[in-house]
């Protein structure tokens, strides 16, 4: 059995590796229009289009905070959106050495059968999908599968059926020139023990990375975002360093030395929270093969959107707080991240129980 080399190969074992340098990272802002409107609806902002492209003409153009990104992973409707003065937001990121990437999933369903397990959508014309973003300048591509814990999930059905579908979408996007990340998410909800997320972790990446080779994906052309292993919402907390041994230990039984970069997902933890552990994972003296970087959304932009609150007038300031943001996540790839990034707006949980995006 062996990878697929097509006539992209090279491109994208190129933009895998540039994605996945040290002291940069990925700013998750593709949330589809349902997921927008929350957060926007939190600062008392109207999900129209103009306060969307509001708020991502802020990110985008955070001057500083530029540098410490190597991606932005963007929705269709702001793939082809333009910043204030003209320029389309692609542009803008590419002047700035940042790679965009484009959401090409469609969201979840319920499995059939199931306590309330989903599959992913978004197979219809994935491929000229795919080629339509190429055409647009997105050069990764990404998908989410959604996995749960509890008495009997994550179910072998559920673990099959997200494996087949987040392997299947890789080589299509590989097939047309996006990098995928490869996102199987395993939601944090419920009392269980870190044990418990650390097994389900280990079942399910391996589960992927079999589908993966099964579907002749290319490794060194691919990210993988996974969940960080933690316990449950509703068990006591750990130490970042508790978080780091687990989650560097459930993946290096699992991904393979071929993968250059590992990007988390935050998953409802506080801004400070996820630095803390992307920080302790990275200063742990044990083999990691891949750069341990970020891919975070919430825990990038929440303190940042708070300050903004919809206002012209607090961009920059805003802007500042998205900088400590993206600077003490870059120091936390490089494991030297010490703390107290925001004060207490970064503090606080980020998570909603049963949240749907
Ligand atoms: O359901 P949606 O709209 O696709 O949004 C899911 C969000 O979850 C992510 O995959 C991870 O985000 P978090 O870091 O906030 O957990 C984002 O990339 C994405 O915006």
């Amino acid at each position: 059995m062996s990878a697929f080399v097509g006539k992209y190969a090279d491109e994208l074992i190129k933009t895998a590796k540039y994605i996945a340098t040290p002291g940069k990272g990925i700013l998750a802002a593709d949330e589809s229009t349902g997921t927008i409107g929350k957060r926007l609806s939190s600062i008392n902002v109207e999900n129209i289009e103009s306060n969307r492209q509001a708020l991502r003409e802020l990110l985008f153009t955070s001057g500083k905070a530029l540098p410490y990104l190597s991606g932005v992973i963007l929705f269709e409707e702001t793939l082809y959106q333009k910043a204030s003065n003209g320029k389309p937001f692609v542009e803008v990121l590419q002047e700035n050495n940042i790679i965009p990437g484009i959401k090409v999933d469609k969201g979840v369903v319920e499995l059939a059968g199931t306590n309330g397990e989903t599959t992913t959508q978004g197979f219809d014309s994935l491929g000229a999908r795919c080629q339509q973003y190429y055409k647009a300048g997105a050069r990764f591509a990404k998908w989410r599968a959604v996995l749960k814990i509890g008495p009997t999930e994550p179910s072998e059905l559920s673990i099959q059926q997200n494996a087949q579908g987040l392997a299947r979408y890789a080589i299509i996007c590989q097939e047309n020139g996006l990098v995928p990340i490869v996102e199987p998410e395993i939601l944090t909800d419920g009392s269980h023990d870190i044990k418990k997320c650390a097994a389900a972790t280990e079942i399910v990446l391996a589960a992927v990375y079999k589908a993966l080779n099964d579907q002749h994906v290319l490794l060194e052309g691919t990210l993988l975002k996974p969940n960080m292993v933690t316990p449950g919402s509703d068990s006591p907390k750990v130490t970042p360093e508790v978080i780091a041994e687990y989650t560097v230990t459930a993946l290096r039984r699992t991904v393979p030395p071929a993968v250059p970069g590992i990007v988390f997902l935050s998953g409802g933890q506080s801004e400070e929270e996820a630095t803390l552990n992307l920080n302790a994972m990275n200063k742990l003296e044990v083999l990691k093969p891949w750069t341990l970087s970020f891919s975070f959304g919430r825990a990038l932009q929440k303190s940042t959107l708070k300050t903004w609150a919809g206002k012209k007038e607090n961009v920059e300031k805003a802007q500042e707080v998205f900088l400590v943001r993206c600077k003490g996540n870059s120091e936390a790839t490089l494991g030297k991240y010490t703390g107290g990034g925001a004060g207490g707006l970064a503090s606080e949980s980020l998570f909603e129980k049963g949240y749907k995006y």
